[in-house]
């Protein structure tokens, strides 16, 4: 549903963009992660044909990104933090309003309030709707023409836990139903929660693209604690043992303790992955 081939954009001697590849399948959630200026939004940017790349080249929902920009724009959904709302008006008069002046049918306004579980509060101003509510209603706005691809610019940046979890789960029912997503973010906890698979960008370049689960395991610490019950004098107690996975003779003591029941519990200490992205991309992300 997305395909960039080196994909490079310069803002006068400084390279936002360069030489990015990368393919989103349809439905998937992908997270795109990286420290401040390393080129995240020029990429949602790029890819919603917002702005043309120096050289290479993009496909979204079938368009080429610098060609068929107008298709393009009827296909895809984007949200960045800066947007506007009308504040005085109410939920269902802001989207009544971008109907209108996209030429769009008004029966949508109900599904996408019900889409992002607005509907209780779609009469009240959008002046007084929290960090996350708003969230919702640019979500949903971004949804009236329904889009096969959607680009959220870090969807979950400023919200609370409760909204960020609403969010959340708002992005996932629309994978499911077969939304493809783009999304940016600071936040790992986001990104490992929510992203099937997730590219980290660090100048302009990604430096590694695969599933949270794969990256935690590839640069993982490889080490096994174990709860061990050992017997001493008439008592017995409970130690913590940190065993190496790849280590022959860790393998047979934990072997031995397994035999002869006195393992209790047995723990893999994963990396996180801000943990795998510092060693990865070689800068903090944060
Ligand atoms: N219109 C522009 N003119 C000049 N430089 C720009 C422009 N847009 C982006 N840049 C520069 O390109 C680099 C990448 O910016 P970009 O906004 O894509 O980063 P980002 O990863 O989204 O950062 P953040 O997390 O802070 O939003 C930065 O150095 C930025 O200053």
């Amino acid at each position: 549903m997305i395909e960039a081939h080196q994909l490079r954009r310069t803002f006068g001697q400084r390279q936002a963009v360069a030489d990015l590849s990368l393919s989103v399948r349809r439905g998937e959630i992908f997270g795109l992660l990286g420290p401040n200026g390393a080129g995240k939004t020029t990429t949602i940017r790029l890819l919603s044909g917002q702005i043309i790349p120096d050289s290479g080249w993009a496909r979204v929902a079938g368009c080429d990104v610098a060609r068929d920009r107008l298709r393009l724009k009827q296909r895809i959904g984007v949200v960045f933090e800066e947007q506007n709302l009308y504040e005085r008006l109410s939920a269902r008069a802001n989207l009544r309003f971008s109907c209108w002046l996209y030429g769009l049918p008004e029966k949508r306004i109900d599904e996408v309030l019900t889409l992002v579980d607005l509907r209780d509060r779609a009469r009240e101003p959008v002046g007084k709707f929290s960090q996350g509510l708003k969230q919702r209603l640019l979500i949903a706005r971004a949804l009236l023409h329904q889009p096969s691809v959607l680009f959220l610019d870090e969807p979950g940046r400023g919200l609370d836990p409760i909204s960020a979890h609403t969010v959340r789960q708002v992005i996932r029912q629309l994978s499911e139903a077969g939304t493809t997503i783009l999304l940016t973010t600071h936040l790992m906890e986001e990104a490992d929660q929510l992203c099937q698979r997730v590219a980290f960008i660090v100048n302009g370049r990604l430096v590694a693209n695969d599933t949270p689960r794969h990256l935690k395991l590839q640069h993982g610490k490889r080490l096994l604690q174990v709860t061990l019950e050992e017997q001493q004098d008439h008592s017995r107690r409970l130690c913590d043992i940190t065993l190496k996975l790849d280590d022959v003779g860790d393998q047979q003591r934990l072997t031995r303790w397994l035999s002869e029941g006195r393992v209790r519990a047995l723990h893999t200490q994963e990396a996180s992955l801000e943990e795998v992205f510092f060693r990865v991309a070689g800068v903090p992300l944060s």
